[in-house]
């Protein structure tokens, strides 16, 4: 198998901790619906096969239901625990922050992860309302503060909802995970992250590879790929890591795992990243939580 241990660089936070710059997730392709208390080993084997490729960032959430699979594949692979870089994220259990993230450390076998998200803003009474946005982000801080996590951030907040809670916060998150593409590129959000020193971590980052394909992305896609002699999904990767925005990406299957590592072998030019911008503000697909954002919205 190629690539393995193929270096990943770090993205430096706000608080002072690094992110390495592609993270294996454990949400698509694996959440159980059913009882989370049943063990799936293929995605306890495939998380193991990440970790041995070099996967050290590792995305999980309550919601998945896969916190004991992923806690298993840490355990079972052996690698130190400081070499990780651990995340998950709380939502169905967001009214009490500090029981939501011990039952999960529980479930993760661990004492501190590196990185907790609440999920979304869509929560409380009224949804969104800065009041318990500004709540949960207090519980986020207490919990940074007992050690139990090194980072807290955010997932799909919008710029009103991070205006809320830095009104308040003492903290500033560290982090907001968004979907993004070039077919949802999230300009004035991706602004507002650089102004207050937020950083961005991708999800659906193949998306113009897979689910939004055919589209006007496609010939770019096809002309990089041979340029690099790499595949469209890589160069969707590569697109996100040269605008300092970390993927994360997962496969069950060990040969894609590793071909997403060549994305760590090239570099788009700026002209590059330019022309896939262009491309892919011609079509706008929206891929995750299309019921709480409006149907014709680029946020
Ligand atoms: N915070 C949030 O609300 C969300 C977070 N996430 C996190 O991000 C992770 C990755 O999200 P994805 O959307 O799955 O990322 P992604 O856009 O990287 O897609 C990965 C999927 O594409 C498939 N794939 C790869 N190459 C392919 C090809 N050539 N043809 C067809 N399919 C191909 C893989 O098998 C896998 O199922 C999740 O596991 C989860 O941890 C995902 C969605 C929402
Ligand atoms: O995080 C990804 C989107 C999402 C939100 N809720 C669930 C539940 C199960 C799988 C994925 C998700």
């Amino acid at each position: 198998m190629a690539n393995i241990h193929t270096p990943i660089p770090n993205l430096k936070l706000n608080d002072g901790n690094s992110i390495p710059m592609l993270g294996y997730g454990t949400g698509t392709a694996w959440y159980k619906t059913g009882d989370e208390s049943q063990l799936d080993q293929a995605c306890v084997d495939a998380t193991k096969t990440a970790i041995g490729l070099g996967y050290y960032h590792l995305d999980g959430a309550e919601v998945y239901k896969t916190e004991p699979e992923l806690g298993k594949a840490i355990k079972e692979s052996g690698v130190e625990r400081s070499k990780l870089f651990v995340t998950t994220k709380v939502l169905p259990n967001i009214a009490d922050i500090p029981a939501a993230l011990n039952t999960s450390l529980k479930k993760l076998q661990l004492e501190y992860v590196d990185l907790y998200l609440i999920h979304a803003p869509f929560f409380g009474s009224p949804e969104e309302s800065p009041e318990a946005l500004q709540k949960a982000w207090k519980a986020m801080e207490e919990v940074k503060e007992a050690g139990l996590t090194r980072s807290i951030g955010v997932s799909n907040f919008l710029p009103q909802h991070l205006d809320a809670i830095i009104k308040t916060a003492r903290i500033p998150p560290a982090i907001n995970q968004i979907e993004f593409h070039a077919y949802l590129q999230h300009r004035e959000l991706l602004q507002y992250h650089k102004e207050k020193g937020i950083a961005t971590e991708a999800y659906g980052p193949l998306t113009p590879a897979t689910k939004a394909s055919p589209g006007p992305l496609d010939n770019v896609l096809a002309g990089l790929s041979k340029k690099y002699a790499v595949s469209p999904g890589e160069i969707c990767l590569r697109y996100c890591i040269d605008q300092d925005i970390v993927p994360i990406t997962t496969s069950s299957k060990e040969q894609r795992l590793s071909d997403y590592l060549r994305a760590m072998t090239f570099k788009l030019t700026p002209r590059e990243v330019n022309d896939l911008n262009e491309a892919g503000s011609q079509k706008h697909f929206r891929g995750f939580w299309n019921h709480k954002f409006a149907d014709n919205d680029r946020r």
